[in-house]
This record gives C-alpha cells, sequence and structure tokens, in this order.
C-alpha cells in the first residue's frame, strides 16, 4: 500500500522555519547574504524567548543559498516538518508562494509569517505575496516585521505568538463601506457597473500566473459575476507576432519617444547593459501586444514576462507602462487602416495579476467617464521610512510607470536596464519618481471565498532629491519611485491588513476630486457585488 512520507514528532520550545526562494538562481544568490543575517536576528529573538529555531531545509553550498527553489523542493521540505509544529516563513527576498502555498496548506501548527522591514531586497513585497495566498486558500497565519528584530512591537508580538499561536493587529483604520445616498458618484459607479455586467468585457492572459503568485488569479467563478471573462492567450503568439513587427515600424516608436524627450541610457554590453536590440524588442512587444489585443478585441491586457518569455526577450515592462499611458506612440491596424486605441490607454496589468486587471479596468472607465486621466498603475509595496514626520513609503513597480505620472511627462521619463540578477535578456525601464499628487489606492483581492476591495486615498509627495537618491540607492534604482503617504493608516496597520504584494493607485487633479472618484470607485465595486472596506481617512457620504 502507499504510505505517506512519516513526519517527525513536534519538540517543545521549538519553532521551524522555511524560506521561500525565487526560481531564479540569480535571485536567490544575490539576496542569500540578507536573508542569513535576517534569520541570525530573528533566531536571536526567540532564543530570548526561550525558543529554538530549527531550518527545514539546508544551505546548499553548490547553488549559494538555502532558499526553497521549486514547488517540488517545497513539497520534500514540508514532508519533514511535524505538522503540528509552530512554523515561520522567513522571507528577505522576493519569492514564489506556490513554493510553501502546497504546505502551507495542509500544516496544522501555528504559521507565522515575517520579513525585515529592508529595501535591499523585495522581502516585503514576498511576504506580502506569500500573506494573500494565505488569505485566499483561507489559511490562518499571523505576520510580523521588523527593521532589526530588536523593537518592542516585534518583540510583543512575537511573544504573543509563542504563547498563543497568533499575533494581534491593529485593524481600527478599516470600516465597511456604508449604504451610499443617491448622488451623481452612485449614479455613475452603478452605471460603470451595470454596463459591465450587461455588455461584459474581455481581459487577455498572456499565460497565467506569474512567479507563483496564487493570489493574483481569480477564478472564472468569481471573475466572470462581474461580467469580466478572461482570453486565455499564450506568449508564444506574442513572441510570434513581435517576429513579425517590420523594423520601421519599432523605430518609429522610439523615434516618437525621443522627439518627446524620453532618455535611454545605452550602451553594448547585452549581459550588463541597455541596448539597441533590446529596445527594438521592446518595441515589438509593444505593437505586438496592441494588434494581439485588437484580434481579440480585449479591453485589458497582462503579460507574464517573468518566468518564460524572460530567458527569450527584453523586458515587457516598458511595453507595460506606454500601454496604461493615453498619451503614446501610434499603432496601426496591420492593414493600416485604423490607429489602436488612439489617445487612450489599453489597461495593462503587469505580472498578469488579474486583481489589477479588475481595478485597473474599472479605473480606465470611471476616471474616463470624469474626464480625467486614466493612467494607473500598480507598484509593489516596497519598503518606507518616515520622513519629517511621516512615514513615506516606496512604492516601486519593477520596471514602467505610464508617462503621466511623470511631472514632465516623456521628457523627464529615462529608460534604464533592467538589473541582470532578474532579467538576463535586459530591457529598459520606463522610469523617474512620480509627481506629487492626490491619489486613489486600492486593491482587489480574495478572502473567505469572494472577491473583495480595500479602498483608501493618499497622495504622492515630493523628498529632497538626496532623500529619492538614497530611497532609490536603497532598493531598485533602475525602477520607477512613487513616495506614497495613505491617509489615516500606519506602516503596520497597513502591512498587517494588505493582501497583495501589489497595490494599485490612480491620481486625481486635487483631494475632492479624488474623495467623488473613490465614491464612485466604491459604489461600481459593490454595485458589482464586491464587498468594500474603507482603509484610513476616507471622506464619504453615509446615506
Ligand atoms: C523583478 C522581480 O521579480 C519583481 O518583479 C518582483 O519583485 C515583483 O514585482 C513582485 O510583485
Amino acid at each position: 500500500m502507499p504510505v505517506s512520507t512519516p513526519r517527525p514528532t513536534v519538540e517543545p520550545a521549538t519553532v521551524w522555519l522555511v524560506a521561500s526562494g525565487d526560481l531564479r538562481p540569480s535571485a536567490n544568490a544575490a539576496g542569500w547574504p540578507v536573508q542569513e543575517a535576517m534569520e541570525a536576528a530573528l533566531g536571536d529573538a526567540f532564543g530570548k524567548l526561550g525558543w529554538t529555531v530549527r531550518r527545514a531545509h539546508e544551505v546548499d553550498p553548490a547553488k549559494g543559498h538555502g532558499f526553497i527553489d521549486s514547488q517540488r523542493m517545497g513539497l520534500t521540505v514540508f514532508g519533514s516538518i511535524p505538522s503540528d509544529a509552530p512554523l515561520v516563513v522567513a522571507e528577505a527576498v522576493w519569492q514564489y508562494s506556490h513554493h510553501v502555498l502546497a504546505g502551507l496548506r495542509t500544516h496544522r501548527g501555528p504559521i507565522l509569517t515575517v520579513a525585515n522591514f529592508d529595501g535591499t531586497w523585495p522581502g516585503l513585497v514576498g511576504l506580502l505575496g506569500v500573506n494573500a495566498g494565505l488569505t485566499k486558500m483561507g489559511t490562518a497565519y499571523s505576520t510580523l516585521w521588523s527593521v532589526d528584530f530588536t523593537d518592542d512591537w516585534f518583540l510583543e508580538g512575537l511573544r504573543s505568538w509563542v504563547d498563543t499561536g497568533t499575533v494581534p493587529q491593529d485593524a481600527s483604520h478599516v470600516r465597511p463601506l456604508p449604504p451610499l445616498p443617491a448622488t451623481p458618484e452612485r449614479e455613475l459607479g452603478h452605471a460603470v457597473a451595470d454596463q459591465l455586467m450587461a455588455d461584459k468585457a474581455i481581459i487577455g492572459v498572456f499565460d497565467e500566473g506569474c512567479m507563483g503568485m496564487y493570489n493574483a488569479i481569480i477564478d472564472d467563478e468569481l471573475l466572470n459575476p462581474l461580467g469580466i471573462y478572461k482570453e486565455r492567450l499564450s506568449q508564444s503568439a506574442l513572441f510570434a507576432e513581435m517576429s513579425t513587427v517590420p523594423e520601421a515600424e519599432t523605430t518609429a516608436v522610439r523615434t516618437w519617444l525621443t522627439e518627446r524627450g524620453m532618455r535611454f541610457e545605452t550602451g553594448t554590453d547585452e549581459a550588463t547593459e541597455l541596448t539597441d536590440e533590446q529596445l527594438r524588442q521592446q518595441f515589438a512587444m509593444y505593437i505586438a501586444a496592441l494588434r494581439i489585443s485588437d484580434d481579440f478585441g480585449l479591453d485589458a491586457v497582462g503579460i507574464q514576462y517573468q518566468q518564460g518569455l524572460k530567458d527569450l526577450v527584453a523586458a515587457s515592462d516598458l511595453a507595460e507602462g506606454l500601454l496604461n499611458n493615453a498619451e503614446r506612440p501610434p499603432v496601426r491596424s496591420r492593414d493600416g487602416s485604423r490607429v489602436l486605441w488612439e489617445d487612450r490607454p489599453l489597461p495593462h496589468f503587469n505580472e498578469v495579476d488579474e486583481g489589477v486587471a479588475v481595478d485597473a479596468l474599472l479605473s480606465n472607465r470611471i476616471w474616463t467617464a470624469m474626464g480625467l486621466d486614466p493612467a494607473t498603475t500598480l507598484h509593489d509595496v516596497r519598503w518606507g521610512e518616515e520622513y519629517d514626520g511621516r512615514f513615506v513609503w516606496v512604492f516601486e513597480i519593477s520596471g514602467s510607470i505610464p508617462a503621466s505620472h511623470l511631472a514632465g511627462g516623456y521628457a523627464e521619463a529615462v529608460s534604464l536596464r533592467q538589473n541582470p540578477v532578474y532579467f538576463p535578456a535586459g530591457g529598459g525601464t520606463l522610469s523617474g519618481v512620480s509627481r506629487p499628487g492626490e491619489i486613489v489606492w486600492s486593491r482587489l483581492y480574495i478572502a473567505d471565498g469572494a472577491l473583495q476591495l480595500d479602498l483608501g486615498r493618499g497622495r504622492a509627495v515630493e523628498l529632497p532629491e538626496e532623500e529619492t537618491r538614497r530611497r532609490r540607492q536603497a532598493t531598485n534604482p533602475e525602477w520607477p519611485v512613487m513616495h506614497a503617504v495613505l491617509d489615516g493608516v500606519s506602516r503596520d496597520q497597513f502591512m498587517a491588513r494588505h493582501k497583495a504584494n501589489h497595490i494599485q493607485v490612480v491620481y486625481a487633479p486635487d483631494a475632492g476630486v479624488a474623495d467623488r472618484a473613490l465614491a464612485v470607485k466604491a459604489a461600481a465595486f459593490a454595485r458589482l457585488g464586491v464587498s468594500v472596506h474603507l482603509c484610513g481617512d476616507v471622506a464619504i457620504e453615509a446615506g
């Protein structure tokens, strides 16, 4: 008879530790020293409570790291962990949640996810990704983070976890959307939602499931009632279409951008520098994505890129940032008769994050109906620190923002080579510092088997050049950054609550308009049957 692997028995005052990593050997090796330092600090903190940390998997000297780097390895590792043992998932790098979610789904002991509050590598992004996966699965977990693992908040949380198996978190900043009065905003929100449910829309997904982001996959049964359907596309088709784009067309895209002042920092070394050939591929992808989207009548599009395509062609991000902007290099249909999505964005969702797809689609329609710039983007929740008495987040998408998010538009945009650690085939970003201004932020996610939307207000702020430089150097300087302040939400409230590695942002011209746009968005999502949660200070009339 088949027998399952026997698990060891639980030992007193012993916590088991797993560390999920990337699939890319380069990213795992690069992030390993920071992970080691974090685990040492975490071990000290547990030690002070009289607990021992036991790593469930060894460091592999041949690989140069100690991360779980595949789902298969995750299954093997979990086979060696007592099912009832207290378990810590420790993250200092960007990680693929599916490496550990299978094991976590059936783990019976208390689970704690922990990250270092540090920007060097996207460990906080990884933490939020795994938390969102656990939330979607309905697996209970506690979560903590710390700059150096010696602060009182962290130590109290850790003590609570070893004593009780849970960590209390402050969610006092969250309230359910109240019934809305009959305002023009509610009317518009309902109209947008009703039209979507009646006429329906299609999101094009070029290969589902980027980098183990289980949280970013919305099942059809949850998506279709909103009126949104998936067109499942293959990145192979995108690659094939790219090869049909003549050089004259890619050159025209580059010329259009250069004429508007965008700067490309190019060199000749394919391995470390941005080259003309990489840019040609990126513009071919931009054109190909528009043409295929036209073929299938898409309302939004997403490209997986990491993995698979990243070994074939330069990064998808530049194409993605361009697609999300109203002012874009014109691309004609194959027969030359039509400019595709002329003077308007084709909403794009990076890393095929379907929560972003729905949000971007709705935001696009609402902002457009209100006569506002609909350029929207996701950012990674990368890091943050206090500046001048307030907490300023580092929101940093791993590639490109729409140019209208920069004060000077394309004239201020710089394209820098993507980091070889993640992007072996290179490609340029559309980078810069997001202009100061009012924002509506949001995240659509799955919890309790249903779609939920967290919605809040805030602003992008300006920081002195030196502080901006410091923050970018401390993270990924080639990626565009937003210095974001969220209204009425503290760092720890946000971290405890947020159910995604990504956050969605849209600008509004002033605070009053941003409040109104938020009200429309809340009304639209509520009408679609999504549970809407207001986070922090949100000015909204109750009916
Ligand atoms: C380059 C990295 O893989 C990033 O793409 C990663 O940190 C993310 O963006 C995760 O949201």
